[in-house]
């Protein structure tokens, strides 16, 4: 048995809450967990260069087979020598499968036990997805951790048609482990699904498990279900999953639910929520959320949060940020970006902090009064 391309280290469990303090060895370097993965759809985790999102502190970043596959093309990157060389990234990436993206970018779509038949979302060309083919994408992008092709389905769904769902994503995970090229230079993660069904939940788990890989994802939340909902699935599948393996949380990224994640024992997650709201000019600060485009930031000069000490806080008060967001200044979106993934990155190390000294639940109820979240 070759030893595996990726493997968990698990340091300690807080004493107080279910985290853990672990890290996951990759064939690109080692990342601390838990850890947020900043997203980077199209090979750029949007107006952020490599170095920048190193000196904040990103140790892992994602991109996506769907949008590779379309443009540039997978096959153009893997002449590129891979993803790492293509844009110039020499730490971790994951990729997710495709599978997420098909549902959520293309309307028209046919899922059968072959794969499913989608459209273009660029041009409404005719496309076919499968668990072999998204396979074949990831090994040509060479990243560390692929994601296995599953159905996400949307929510609500019936008991009926999650059940169909759950087996099928399961028969699909079994085709990606048969269609793994390079074991021993890519790891390939389950993908666990069941919607609000914990039985469904515990037969998809306990079918990924069988097949021993070398992590596994909580996939089918983040989609609209209430926040009581995720937190139930969390706490009834975690403790399903293997202790000496990653979990990954896909698509949580608000702060509250990587706080409430954490604890709840996941160790990976991943959100378009800071880039993409960085982008209207919104920031996550220690105090809460702040739309700097708003008219009482015209004469204020301090800095965005006054608790932050990335470069953005550092260098530039609200007025000129204001100033450039307003204006549409390309420089604008750089400045709020980098601050609001180094608050995530920064708020992570602090949950890493607070797991180190068994105080992960007072540091919830700290944070959680400092940013204005309702109390449970
Ligand atoms: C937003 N909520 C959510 N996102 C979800 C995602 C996407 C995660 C993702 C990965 C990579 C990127 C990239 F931009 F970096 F490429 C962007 C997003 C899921 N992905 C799969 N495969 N199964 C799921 O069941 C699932 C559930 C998800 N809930
Ligand atoms: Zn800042």
């Amino acid at each position: 048995m070759t030893k595996p391309a990726v493997t968990y280290e698990l340091i300690k469990t807080c004493k107080q809450t279910g985290a853990r303090l672990g890290i996951v060895h990759t064939p690109h370097g080692s990342i601390e967990t838990p850890a947020f993965m900043p997203v980077g759809t199209q090979a750029t985790v949007k107006t952020m260069s490599p170095e920048e999102l190193k000196e904040m502190g990103a140790g892992i970043i994602l991109s996506n087979t769907y949008h590779l596959w379309l443009r540039p093309g997978n096959d153009i990157i893997k002449e590129a020598g891979g993803l790492h060389k293509f844009m110039n990234w020499d730490r971790p990436i994951l990729t997710d499968s495709g599978g997420f993206q098909v549902f959520s970018l293309s309307q028209f779509r046919k899922i059968e036990e072959e794969g499913v038949h989608f459209r273009n979302h660029l041009n409404g060309d005719k496309l076919f997805l499968s668990p072999e083919k998204a396979m074949e994408i990831q090994n040509d992008l060479g990243s560390d951790i692929m994601m296995a092709f599953d159905e996400c389905p949307p929510f609500p769904a019936t008991y009926e048609y999650m059940l169909d769902s759950v087996d099928r994503t399961t028969r699909w995970a079994k085709r990606c482990k048969e269609a793994h090229a390079r074991p021993e230079d890519q790891a390939l993660f389950g993908i666990v699904q069941g919607g609000e069904f914990e039985e469904l939940r515990k037969r998809s788990a306990e079918a990924l498990v069988e097949l021993d890989l070398p992590g596994y994802a909580i996939g089918g939340l983040s989609v609209g279900e209430p926040k009581d909902i995720m937190n139930r699935m969390l706490e009834y599948t975690t403790p399903l999953l293997p202790e000496n393996k990653p979990r990954y949380l896909m698509g949580v990224g608000s702060p509250d639910s990587l706080v409430d994640g954490a604890i709840r024992g996941v160790d990976m997650f991943d959100c378009v929520l800071p880039t993409r709201i960085a982008r209207n000019g919104t920031l996550m600060t220690s105090e809460g959320r702040l739309v700097v485009k708003n008219a009482k930031f015209a004469r204020d000069f301090g800095p965005l949060d006054p608790n932050c000490d990335c470069y953005t806080c550092k260098n530039y008060s609200r007025a000129y940020i204001r100033h450039l967001i307003r204006t549409d200044e390309t420089f604008g979106i750089r400045l709020t970006t980098y601050h609001n993934l180094h608050f995530l990155l920064n708020l992570m190390e602090q949950v890493r902090q607070a797991i180190r000294e068994d105080r992960l639940g007072d540091f919830r109820e700290e944070f959680f009064e400092k940013y204005g979240f309702n109390k449970p």
